[in-house]
């Protein structure tokens, strides 16, 4: 069923599990999603971001909400880095019922006015809202606080913020960042400044960047022909530890996409032959729904719909 992301992420922090936002582009991805959710009887989140409501428009737009409706577990339908209270606008008007404005980059003060103005106008629909706190930037252990503070998230701004806005759910910046190459090795995740924000911000607290990259995965990508570099991603402690501490939403995007294009890959290679894109397109959307598969079992959510 279609329900806003409060209802599914105030549960999960109240009951120290995680909830999985997955990144979707296209029908393989939203159906191996939702397989994955209900096989698993996990509440989940479909993040689409601006770009893919630019790459799938209405047709993505229209699956994701009306199969939320007809799924079996609670689906919110989520607009992930909205960068403007247009794009939110169009969210909303999509029927999406969860929204993120993405004002980190901006000075606190102009990211609260934003802020407040989109939770206005998601509320007055029925909608909720996630906002963000600092900057996602892989970080090394050893940087000065001060450098780190002008970085990650302040959790005792995080308060200030959280009050002034009236937003629902925090992304927080804590060591993690976007994409395949999160840090040398394995990535610090700063746990300490976690616990201290979650002791001042009751609300559920999410995790961008959170894509394991498993080893096991780039080697599948590269033996098929891909090109990547040294990648590191979160290691699965990392999370399960951020969850414990608070974290409710974890975000997956860049782990999908490895394993759907090495499905892609290997069955090109194989059968030089084959122009039946259900031929590749199939395997790859399976390949999606085993990690999605794994990902709720690394945050609890299993059975919890
Ligand atoms: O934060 C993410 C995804 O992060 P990854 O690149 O680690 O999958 N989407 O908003
Ligand atoms: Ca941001
Ligand atoms: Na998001
Ligand atoms: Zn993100």
């Amino acid at each position: 069923m279609l329900v806003t992301g409060l209802e599914i992420l105030k549960k999960a922090r109240e009951e120290g599990y995680g909830v999985g936002a997955f990144n979707v582009n296209n029908m393989e991805f939203l159906q191996a999603v939702l397989e994955a959710a209900e096989e698993q009887r996990s509440p989940v989140i479909l993040a689409l971001s601006e770009g893919a409501m630019k790459y799938g428009g209405r047709a993505l737009t229209l699956m994701a909400v009306e199969l939320a409706k007809e799924a079996r577990v609670p689906v919110a339908v989520h607009l992930d880095h909205g960068s403007s209270y247009e794009s939110v606008l169009r969210a909303l008007r999509a029927g999406f019922t969860s929204v993120m404005i993405d004002k980190s980059h901006e000075d606190f003060e102009t990211n609260v006015r934003e802020t407040r103005r989109v939770v206005e106008a998601a509320h007055a629909v029925g909608v909720t809202v996630e906002a963000e706190l600092g900057r996602l930037a892989g970080i090394e252990e050893h940087v000065a606080v001060d450098e780190k503070d002008a970085l990650l998230t302040n959790p005792e701004e995080a308060r200030i913020f959280m009050e002034r806005t009236g937003a629902d759910y925090l992304a927080v910046a804590i060591g993690t960042s976007h994409g395949a190459y999160k840090g040398k090795g394995r990535p610090f995740i700063d746990h300490a400044r976690l616990e201290r924000i979650a002791r001042l911000v009751p609300a559920p607290l999410v995790l961008h960047g959170a894509s394991a990259v498993p080893p096991e995965l780039v080697e599948r990508f590269r033996a098929s022909g891909g090109e990547i570099g040294e990648a590191a991603g979160i290691h699965p402690e990392d999370i399960k530890k951020a969850i414990s501490l608070g974290i409710a939403k974890i975000n997956t995007d860049t782990d999908l996409r490895l394993a759907f294009t090495a499905l892609i890959r290997e069955a090109l290679n194989k059968n030089p032959k084959e122009f039946d894109p259900r031929k590749y397109l199939g395997p790859a959307r399976e390949a999606v729904k085993e990690v999605v598969k794994s990902r709720m079992e690394l945050f609890g959510s299993v059975g919890r719909a």
